[in-house]
C-alpha cells in the first residue's frame, strides 16, 4: 500500500481502537462495547491489560474476547461508576447523538454507558449522518408485544421487521427479540427515545439521546483520526 492509498474500513477500525487507548484511565474498570470496531479496542487494550483493573462489558460476544485476552471481566452490579465506556455506533450525529443496536447488544450497552463518565465513540466516517434514521432503527421488545410495537412504528411511518438469525428470530444475550425499523427521520432524538422506551414491551430503544457519546473518534480513509467533543 503507498501512503496516498485510502485505509480500508478494517484499517479505520483498528486505528480508531487504537486511538482509543488514551481515554482509557490507567489503574480503572474500563466499560467496553460491542462490535467489529470494539472488537479492534479490545485487541489493543490486550497490550495495556497490566495497566487497568479490567472491564464490564457489553455482551457475550466481548465478555468471551475480553477473557480470551486476559482482561478480567466485572458484573456491572460489582461497579458503581466507570470513568470511561468505549463503544462503535451504527450512526452518530453532530450533537453526539446515536443509533445502536446493530449487534444485538444495545440493552446492555445503554447499562454500561449509564455507569460510565464519559462516552468515548469510536467510528469510520461512514456512520456520520446529519439526522438519525438513515441505519434501521434497532429496538429490543418482548417477544409478545412483537405485533403491537410494529403497528406503533407504523403510525409514525416506520416499517418494523423482525431480526432473524439462520432463519429464526433472532434471540439476544437477554432472551428477547430485536425490531429493525426503517423508515423514521429523527429529528428529536431524545424526545423520541422517553417516548419509544415507554411503549409497553419495548425492552430499550436503540437511540442513545440520554447516553450521548462525550467524544467521537472519527476515522478518515486518508488515516486521520478526527476528534469532536459534545
Ligand atoms: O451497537 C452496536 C452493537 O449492538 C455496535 O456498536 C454497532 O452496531 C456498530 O458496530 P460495528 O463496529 O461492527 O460497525
Amino acid at each position: 500500500m503507498t501512503n496516498s492509498s485510502p485505509l480500508t474500513q478494517d484499517e479505520l477500525k483498528a486505528l480508531v481502537g487504537q486511538a482509543a487507548l488514551q481515554y482509557v484511565v490507567p489503574g480503572g474498570i474500563v466499560g467496553v462495547g460491542t462490535g467489529s470496531t470494539v472488537n479492534k479496542f479490545i485487541d489493543a487494550l490486550a497490550g495495556m491489560k497490566n495497566e487497568i483493573s479490567g472491564a464490564v462489558s457489553s455482551s457475550v460476544a466481548s465478555t468471551e474476547r475480553l477473557k480470551a485476552l486476559g482482561i478480567a471481566v466485572f458484573d456491572a452490579n460489582e461497579v458503581e461508576s466507570l470513568a470511561v465506556y468505549i463503544d462503535g455506533a451504527d450512526e452518530i450525529d453532530r450533537q453526539g447523538y446515536m443509533v445502536k443496536g446493530g449487534g444485538a447488544a444495545l440493552t446492555r450497552e445503554k447499562i454500561v454507558a449509564a455507569l460510565a463518565s464519559r462516552f468515548v465513540c469510536i467510528v469510520d466516517e461512514s456512520k456520520l449522518v446529519p439526522t438519525l434514521g438513515r441505519f434501521p432503527l434497532p429496538v429490543e421488545v418482548i417477544p409478545m408485544a412483537v405485533q403491537h410495537i410494529t403497528r406503533r412504528f407504523a403510525a409514525l411511518g416506520g416499517v418494523a421487521r423482525l431480526r432473524l438469525k439462520d432463519g429464526q428470530p433472532l434471540v439476544t444475550d437477554n432472551g428477547q427479540q430485536i425490531l429493525d425499523v426503517t423508515g423514521l427521520s429523527i429529528k428529536d432524538p431524545s424526545a423520541f427515545e422517553s417516548d419509544v422506551n415507554q411503549w409497553p414491551g419495548v425492552v430499550t430503544v436503540g437511540v442513545f439521546a440520554h447516553q450521548k457519546a462525550s467524544v467521537c473518534l472519527v476515522g478518515t480513509a486518508q488515516g486521520m483520526v478526527k476528534t469532536f467533543t459534545y
